[in-house]
């Protein structure tokens, strides 16, 4: 008999959605609370540029995003500093390869480090501090960097980048545009 979709199919989807898309989108939100409740100077700017932008008369969407580079920068240093996923997917070489002098063998399993790069110190100083201000340009603008690869990169990289980005720029907004997190210690 021809099964177009299996259960185990749809055992493996929604485990996918649930493992790769629900927890990793929730700890990233809990890391920009976390950041923005122990850096109060850092929230006061945000809320600041929250107000002066949008007010809070109404819900922040998508079509804000590129007025906010305050709040585009909190979030891009918290990917970063939060460096979800450590160390990325283990992959298995299909072929021998020469890698900067070394010879890896087909079959060998490599694991490639995101956190190596988002802990660079060379393009990233003082990896360890949360600094947003790193993402903006001299005028204030919002500007990525090429190394920021919390997603990871290539033929694999995650396949929920622009709904993960989505859900991070509205979450962060609208809670932070309402509410002040305190820190009681
Ligand atoms: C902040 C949130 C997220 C982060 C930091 C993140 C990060 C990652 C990383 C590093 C990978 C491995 C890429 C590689 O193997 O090179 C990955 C894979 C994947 N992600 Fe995400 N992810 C997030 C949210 C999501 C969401 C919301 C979804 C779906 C709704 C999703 C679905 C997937 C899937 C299906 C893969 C496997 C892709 C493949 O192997 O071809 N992710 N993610």
């Amino acid at each position: 008999m021809f099964f177009i979709y299996r259960d185990k199919q749809l055992f493996g989807n929604v485990f996918d959605l649930w493992l790769a898309g629900q927890e990793s989108t929730a700890y990233t939100l809990a890391w920009i609370v976390l950041y923005l409740m122990k850096d109060q100077k850092a929230q006061k700017k945000l809320h600041t540029e929250l107000s002066n932008i949008v007010g809070s008369n109404r819900y922040i969407t998508l079509e804000d995003k590129n007025n906010l580079p305050y709040l585009n920068a909190v979030i891009a240093e918290s990917q970063r500093l939060g460096n979800l996923l450590v160390t990325n997917i283990p992959r298995r070489l299909t072929e021998d390869i020469d890698y900067h002098g070394f010879t890896l063998k087909k079959d060998t399993i490599v694991c490639p480090e995101i956190s190596q790069v988002l802990y660079d110190e060379k393009i990233f100083p003082e990896p360890h501090k949360f600094l947003p201000e790193r993402f903006l340009d001299s005028n204030g603008k919002f500007q990525t960097k090429p190394e920021l690869i919390p997603f990871s990169i290539g033929k694999r990289a995650c396949l929920g980048e622009s709904m993960a980005r989505a859900e991070l720029f509205l979450f962060t907004a609208n809670l932070f545009n309402q509410f002040e997190v305190c820190d009681f210690n």
